[in-house]
């Protein structure tokens, strides 16, 4: 599947959203992918999902023990992904605003996947990271279905992204004008 396959899939499920929106960094963008609007379909989700554990299986040697979903974004991904790689899905959450296991026990020198919806600058993949090595897990890679930097962020493990889309993206103090003329919205649930 390619990045215009998977593209296509979000504008026909009305994904692809314009206005003024806070990101989960801060950053500010005239564009924001609303994943629950794919991931309310199941067809559409395998489709991606499947292909992401394709992609997965190829780059990563050897055994996966667990996949991780960053709550709530990666929790319906991460799920479908595991099911296509016959293993089991874990996910964190934020407890006073910092991802934790908190329902899940993995023995130390587990080998993890991560797997996003969306990356951005890559802030929640290294939370979601911090939390699981100081668990003694070893994060092998992530993965996420559409990475907004276009291969620019460095999370520090290999990042496997079934689409690369470009998006602009300003800190809130250099908008460009057309942007600062909208109220602005924050969809995801970091601070909730
Ligand atoms: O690469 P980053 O700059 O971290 O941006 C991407 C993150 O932003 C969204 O999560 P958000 O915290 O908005 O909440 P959600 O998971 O509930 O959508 C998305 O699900 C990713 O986790
Ligand atoms: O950076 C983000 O917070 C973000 C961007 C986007 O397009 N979709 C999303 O769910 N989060
Ligand atoms: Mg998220």
């Amino acid at each position: 599947m390619n990045t215009d396959e998977v593209l296509g899939i979000f504008r026909e499920a009305g994904a692809v959203l314009e206005g003024h929106f806070i990101l989960t960094s801060g950053l500010r963008s005239p564009i924001f992918l609303q994943k629950a609007r794919v991931f309310m379909h199941a067809d559409k989700t395998e489709r991606l999902c499947k292909a992401l554990a394709e992609r997965i299986r190829k780059a990563v040697p050897g055994k996966i023990d667990y996949v991780v979903g960053p709550a709530i974004g990666g929790l319906i991904p991460a799920y479908e992904t595991s099911r296509h790689l016959g293993v089991p899905a874990i996910w964190v959450e934020r407890e006073g605003g910092e991802f934790r296991l908190r329902r899940f026990e993995i023995a130390p020198g587990s080998r993890v996947v991560i797997v996003e919806d969306i990356v951005t600058t890559g802030l929640s993949i290294r939370e979601t990271i911090d939390c699981l090595r100081a668990l003694g897990a070893e994060v092998v890679a992530a993965a996420c279905i559409i990475d907004r930097s276009a291969g620019k962020t460095n999370v520090g493990v290999p990042l496997i992204a079934l689409a690369e889309y470009e998006v602009p993206a300003y800190p809130a103090d250099r908008l460009p004008p057309e942007l600062a003329a909208i109220p602005a919205i924050k969809p995801g649930s970091r601070n909730i």
